[in-house]
C-alpha cells in the first residue's frame, strides 16, 4: 500500500491521472446474498462504475437537492422537538444518539427501499427523493436479479441508460450506509465543539436569526449562503473527518517522477534519520506488490526498505523514480493531513474563521479534504452538507447547548475507517423560545 501525504502528488494521483487509479480495493462476493452489496457505486469498478457515477450525479443536482429541502426540514423539526421534549425530563441529552435517529430518518424519507414502494412510485405516486430520480432512468425493469448495472437501451432510439431493480435498490442501501453514520457524527462532532465554545455557538445563532429575518424562515437559499455556519460545519469536518482513508487500487502502471519537482525520491534522498543509514544515495526502486510507503510520523512518503526491491541502474526508466504497478493500493492519511502544523497553525484549536471567504486563500489545496478528491469523491456532499446544516440552524435557533458537566472531553473511535464519537456526546438544552 501507498500511503500518499503530500497533497502536489495526492493531486496527480487523485485527480489529473485519476485514469490510472479509478477502483478501489474488492472484495470476493460469491453468494447471491451479496449481490446487493456487489452492486453498490462505492464498489463497482472500471467502465461500470464510470457509467453507473454518470448516472448517478444527476441526482444530487442543487435544484434536486433543493427539491428534498422540506423533506430534510420536517425530519429536522421532528428532531428539535424530540431533544427539547428529553431535555424535561432527562439529566441530560445525548446528541450522538438524537442525531443518528435524524440522520437515518431522514436518509430513509430521501432513499425509500422496498420493491412495493418502486411498484407505487412506477404507478405514478412519486416524492421527489433519490427514489424517484432513480427510477426515473429506469426505462424497462429489466432482469430484476441481473448484476449488470446499466442497461444500454438498444430498442430506443436515443439509446438511453437505464438501471435495473437490482442496481436501484443496492443504491438504496448504500445511501443508508453511507449517509447515515457518517452525518450524524459530524452533527454530534459539531454540536459539542459549540457547546464548549459559547461565544462561537452565539456568533452563529446572531447569524441564523439574521437569515430568518431576510428570509422570513430557514431557506434552503438562506442555508446555502450562510457564511459562518459553512464554517462551523467545514472546521468541524477537519478535526473530525467522519472518512479516514481515501482508497484508490491502480488500474495502469503509473510512474510518480514526473509529477512535482519535489519528487518522492527527493525525500527518500534525504530522509529522516531514522532511515538514513538504510538509504543508500542515488538509487533507483520499484516498489512490489508488498512493499509499504509510509512515514508513521510526519505521514510524507518514504520507502520501507524491508519489502522494497531494488532495480539495477541498467533497468531504470529514464527520468523515472518510483513505479505503482496496477493492483496497488493508495490511500492518504486524511486526519493526519487535517491536523498538520505545515497547513493548519494551531490545529487542534476550532477555529472556523479559518473558513471564513477572507481566509480561504491561507488554505493550501488538498489539505482539507473531508469529502474525498477527484472524480471518485463523495457523491453526496452537497446533500450531506444541507442536511447538517438544516438540523444545526434548526437546533440552535431553538435552544442554547452546554456541555453537561463531566462530559467535556471528545472521546473519539476509530474504528472500520471511520471516526466517531465514543460513546455519547451528553449535552444540555435550554430552550430559546415559550414552548
Ligand atoms: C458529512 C457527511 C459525509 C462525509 C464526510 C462523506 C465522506 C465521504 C468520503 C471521504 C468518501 C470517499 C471519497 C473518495 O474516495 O475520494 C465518500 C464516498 C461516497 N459517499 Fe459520502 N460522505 C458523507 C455523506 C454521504 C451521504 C449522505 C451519502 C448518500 C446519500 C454519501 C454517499 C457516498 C457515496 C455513494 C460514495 C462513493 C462514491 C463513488 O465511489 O463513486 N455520502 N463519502
Amino acid at each position: 500500500m501507498l500511503l500518499v501525504g503530500d497533497p502536489e502528488i495526492m493531486r496527480h494521483i487523485y485527480v489529473k491521472d485519476f485514469d490510472h487509479f479509478m477502483d478501489r480495493r474488492t472484495f470476493n462476493m460469491p453468494s447471491k446474498k451479496d449481490r446487493v452489496m456487489a452492486n453498490m457505486l462505492s464498489m463497482k469498478t472500471g467502465e461500470e462504475w464510470k457509467k453507473l457515477r454518470a448516472i448517478m450525479s444527476p441526482t444530487f443536482t442543487s435544484g434536486k437537492i433543493k427539491g428534498m429541502f422540506p423533506l430534510v426540514c420536517k425530519k429536522a423539526d421532528q428532531l428539535v422537538s424530540f431533544c427539547l421534549k428529553e431535555a424535561r425530563t432527562k439529566p441530560f441529552v445525548d446528541m450522538k444518539y438524537n442525531f443518528g435517529r435524524f440522520t437515518l430518518d431522514t436518509i430513509a424519507s430521501c432513499a425509500f427501499v422496498a420493491r412495493e414502494t418502486m411498484r407505487a412510485r412506477q404507478s405514478g405516486n412519486k416524492r421527489g427523493d433519490f427514489l424517484d430520480l432513480l427510477l426515473e432512468a429506469e426505462v424497462s425493469t429489466g432482469d430484476a436479479e441481473g448484476i449488470s448495472a446499466v442497461q444500454d437501451d438498444n430498442k430506443s432510439s436515443t439509446s438511453k441508460q437505464t438501471l435495473n431493480e437490482l442496481t436501484i435498490i443496492s443504491q438504496s442501501v448504500m445511501f443508508l450506509l453511507a449517509g447515515y453514520d457518517t452525518t450524524a457524527s459530524t452533527l454530534a462532532f459539531v454540536s459539542i465543539l459549540l457547546a464548549k465554545h459559547p461565544e462561537i455557538q452565539q456568533r452563529l445563532r446572531q447569524e441564523m436569526s439574521e437569515m430568518v429575518e431576510e428570509h422570513g424562515d430557514i431557506t434552503y437559499q438562506g442555508i446555502m449562503e450562510a457564511k459562518y455556519l459553512d464554517a462551523c460545519i467545514m472546521e468541524t469536518l477537519r478535526l473530525y473527518p467522519p472518512g479516514l482513508f481515501l482508497e484508490r487500487k491502480c488500474v495502469k502502471e503509473y510512474n510518480l517522477s514526473q509529477p512535482t519537482p519535489r519528487s518522492p525520491l527527493a525525500r527518500v534522498r534525504r530522509p529522516r534519520r531514522r532511515i538514513e543509514r538504510r538509504v543508500e544515495d542515488g538509487l533507483s526502486y520499484k516498489l512490489t506488490d508488498e512493499s509499504v510507503f509510509i512515514c508513521r510520523e510526519c505521514a510524507e512518503v518514504v520507502l520501507n526498505l524491508r519489502t522494497q526491491r531494488q532495480i539495477n541502474s541498467e533497468n531504470r526508466i529514464p527520468g523515472t523514480d518510483v513505479t505503482i504497478e496496477p493492483g496497488m493500493v493508495v490511500t492518504c492519511p486524511l486526519f493526519q493531513i487535517h491536523r498538520d502544523p505545515k497547513y493548519w497553525p494551531e490545529p487542534e484549536v476550532f477555529r472556523p474563521e479559518r473558513f471564513l471567504p477572507e481566509n480561504k486563500a491561507n488554505i493550501t489545496h488538498l489539505t482539507h479534504i473531508p469529502f474525498g478528491i477527484g472524480p471518485r469523491n463523495c457523491l453526496a456532499m452537497r446533500f450531506a452538507l444541507m442536511e447538517a446544516k438544516v438540523a444545526l440552524a434548526k437546533m440552535l435557533l431553538a435552544s442554547d447547548i452546554r456541555v453537561a458537566p463531566g462530559h467535556e472531553e471528545i472521546k473519539t473511535d476509530f474504528g472500520m475507517g471511520l471516526l466517531r464519537p465514543k460513546d455519547g456526546v451528553n449535552l444540555l438544552l435550554t430552550p430559546l423560545k415559550e414552548e
